[in-house]
């Protein structure tokens, strides 16, 4: 076996060792890990996307933000490229939600092309699921807001990859939300 594959493999164990405990929103209490793993596989399969870092830290995206795993752990394990990534797409959950929202907005523009691609791929997935497994408790106003949100943190990505880009577009125009 190659030894992009293995350390695939031992990314995708770590992030899953790390988000066990955790659930999906939907009403079926989906496991955490699809979420990492799908965001992965739309930057291979929908992205076209080789560079193994990138696909390491979408893998690992959310182990910052929402587990206990520290910015050191990932650099320790992974090496400094893949813990940068993770730690330029990890909001600071200890500032208020709105307040978190608007700095998405902020920094976007101003992200490494690396972690553009993972949280183009990160709001791709989000908004999917949003269409097919909403949250609970999720009103239709809830959902309409969240594709307005994403809309202007997607402006701030343009110009990374363009196949994603245009599955975006397709998204929100189907919201009737202008990019
Ligand atoms: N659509 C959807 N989202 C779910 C579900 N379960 C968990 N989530 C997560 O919820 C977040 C969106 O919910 P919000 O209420 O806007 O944000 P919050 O969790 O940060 O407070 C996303 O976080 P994120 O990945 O960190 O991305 P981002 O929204 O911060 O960009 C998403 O991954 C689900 O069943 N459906
Ligand atoms: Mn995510």
């Amino acid at each position: 076996m190659d030894s992009e594959a293995a350390l695939l493999l031992e990314t995708v164990n770590f992030a899953a060792e790390k988000h066990r405990k955790q659930r999906r929103k939907d009403p079926e209490e989906t496991p955490y890990i699809n979420h990492p793993i799908g965001v992965a596989r739309i930057l291979s399969y929908e992205g076209g996307v080789t560079d193994i870092e990138v696909l390491q830290a979408a893998l690992l995206h959310d182990t910052v933000e929402d587990t206990d795993t520290t910015p050191e752990e990932l650099e320790d394990k992974f090496g400094p490229i893949v813990a940068r990534i993770v730690q330029e797409v990890t909001d600071d959950k200890s500032l208020p939600k709105q307040e978190r929202k608007r700095l998405q907005v902020e920094h976007a523009p101003h992200c490494s092309q690396q972690a553009k691609l993972v949280k183009l791929a990160d709001k791709l997935y989000n908004l999917r699921d949003l269409n097919t497994c909403t949250p609970v408790g999720w009103s239709a106003e809830r959902v309409q807001e969240y594709f307005v949100w994403a809309a202007e943190v997607v402006k701030g990505l343009k110009g990374t990859n363009s196949a994603l880009e245009e599955k975006l577009e397709d998204q929100f125009k189907q919201r009737g939300v202008q990019l």
